[in-house]
Parts: C-alpha cells; sequence; structure tokens
C-alpha cells in the first residue's frame, strides 16, 4: 500500500519548522498512548535541524515522554564522531542534548573513526535495524511512526541521490553511498524499500531552492531520476513546503490557501 502525497504549505520555513514540530509531538504523543512507544527517523539538513530547535523550544515538547521513544536516522555523512557535519552531532546540539532521552533507544548511524568502513557500517546499521523490528512488523525494519526526510535542491532524500545506485537498491534496507554529489561523498543512507516501511513519511521543503524540486518529484518523475518521488508511508505521505518552495508547484497541486 502507498499514500498518494498530502501537501501542507505554510507561509515562512519559520512558521513551517514550528508547525511540523506541533505536528510532531502529537504524533509521538499519540504513538505513545496507543502502542506505549513511538519510533521516529530523524533527517538532516537545514529543515531536519530547523524542525528540531523548533521542537526544542516549543513548551509542549513536555508532553513526550523521552524515555519511551526510538530515535533512528535516515542517512548519516560518513564522517568521524562528534563532527559537526555530522547529521548526529547536527541532531544533539538542536535538541537531543536538552531533552531525557534513554541513550539505549537512541541509533546514529556509525562513524568513519568506527570499526567500519562505509558498507560495513551500513550492514551494521541494518542488522541492528532488524534486531529492533518485531512480528509485528513487515519486514526487517521496525515499522516507525514518522520517517522525515529532508528534500535537496537536487531531489535527493536522505543520502538518496538521482541516478546513483542506492536509489535503485531493491534488497537491502540500508548501504553505503560513495561518490555522492553533496560533500561528503561517502555516506550511509536507508535504501526506498526501508523508507517506505513507515506509518507516515514526511518530506520537509522549505527555500526557493527547494521549489524546482518539489514541483519535479510532484509532478510525477520517476524515483531514479527524483528519489524524491519514491519517498511515501504506508499510511500517509505528507510534504511539509513552505511557500517558496511551493512557488513552482502545478496549480493542480498547489492547495488553495497558505496556513
Ligand atoms: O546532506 C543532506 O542533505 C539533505 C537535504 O538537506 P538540506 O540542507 O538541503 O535541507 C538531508 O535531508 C540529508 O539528511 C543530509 O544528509
Amino acid at each position: 500500500m502507498s499514500a498518494a502525497p498530502q501537501l501542507v504549505v505554510h507561509r515562512d520555513k519559520e512558521l513551517m519548522a514550528q508547525a511540523a514540530a506541533a505536528r510532531l509531538i502529537t504524533k509521538i504523543v499519540d504513538a505513545q498512548s496507543a502502542r506505549g512507544s513511538a519510533s521516529v527517523v530523524l533527517t538532516g539538513g537545514r529543515n531536519g535541524n530547523g524542525l528540531l530547535a523548533a521542537l526544542a523550544a516549543a513548551p509542549a515538547r513536555d508532553a513526550i515522554d523521552w524515555g519511551r521513544l526510538d530515535l533512528w536516522w535516515g542517512d548519516e555523512r560518513f564522517l568521524p564522531d562528534g563532527d559537526p557535519e555530522r547529521n548526529y552531532t547536527q541532531a544533539r546540539e538542536a535538541l537531543l542534548d536538552s531533552v531525557p532521552l534513554d541513550p539505549r533507544r537512541v541509533h546514529p548511524m556509525p562513524a568513519s573513526d568506527g570499526p567500519f568502513e562505509a558498507d560495513a557500517a551500513a550492514e551494521a546499521y541494518a542488522a541492528e535495524l532488524a534486531n529492533a523490528a518485531g512480528p509485528e512488523d513487515h519486514g526487517e525494519v521496525p515499522t516507525f511512526d514518522v520517517l522525515m526526510l529532508g528534500v535537496g535542491p537536487d531531489t535527493h532524500v536522505a543520502s538518496l541521490f538521482p541516478e546513483l545506485p542506492a536509489v535503485r537498491e531493491t534488497e537491502r534496507m540500508v548501504v553505503g553511498v560513495h561518490g555522492a554529489p553533496k560533500p561528503p561523498p561517502t555516506r550511509i543512507t536507508l535504501t526506498l524499500s526501508a523508507i517506505r516501511s513507515a506509518r507516515e513519511v514526511w518530506l520537509l521543503a522549505a527555500g526557493e531552492d527547494k521549489a524546482n524540486a518539489a514541483a519535479i518529484a510532484l509532478s510525477g518523475a520517476g524515483e531514479v531520476q527524483a528519489p524524491a518521488a519514491g519517498a511515501y508511508g504506508r499510511s500517509r505521505t505528507l510534504w511539509l513546503l513552505d511557500a517558496a518552495a511551493a512557488s513552482q508547484l502545478p496549480s493542480s497541486l498547489y492547495p488553495p490557501a497558505i496556513a
């Protein structure tokens, strides 16, 4: 099953980040109430970190039971632990270091100064995911409640770049990426198969430099040429945009009002 994308367009990127943070708080609280815990996949990039910073500033963040939240990552820049360009480092700074998470439930992707090179690190992360998947899940990864993805100006999501082998992968859940066009060239990423195991996939796109990517991905492009087009959730696919990122969408897709 796949979910046709729903679009929500906000006035600007600050409001988008605040509204997305409010939405995420509600999702996590609802999942914890329904299932006892919640699982969220974080994204790197400007929009993902903006959302985390907005969450850190939201008084309602205290509604979340942080000790019953599992955190995973959609991709990682394969750099040494603590490198300021690592998605994990940036998420810590934006939010994670200021909330009482259970460290056993926080699952950063491996760093380049650990025991693995990128492909082996991807395998290790796939094993960690498989270990967390239960019989109620649909395969080799847990059924994430929310999986967030920043959308790059070239339509990449996670570290799935147009035309590179990772976006064509159909068997493995996590792969190493070599020769990425955006630095650093070596990365680790969930594949589209892993992404599609999430209940909800949220794509975040704010800023004029995302307008072309959003228009292409939402206008029927193929996932190999436009990876964002292949990212969808089991029950919901939500594009959260600001007006600048929505400015090139075909009028048939553009919602009637800006929230
Ligand atoms: O390098 C990455 O880029 C994308 C998009 O980032 P943005 O700054 O253009 O919003 C991000 O989603 C991904 O996690 C990250 O590794």
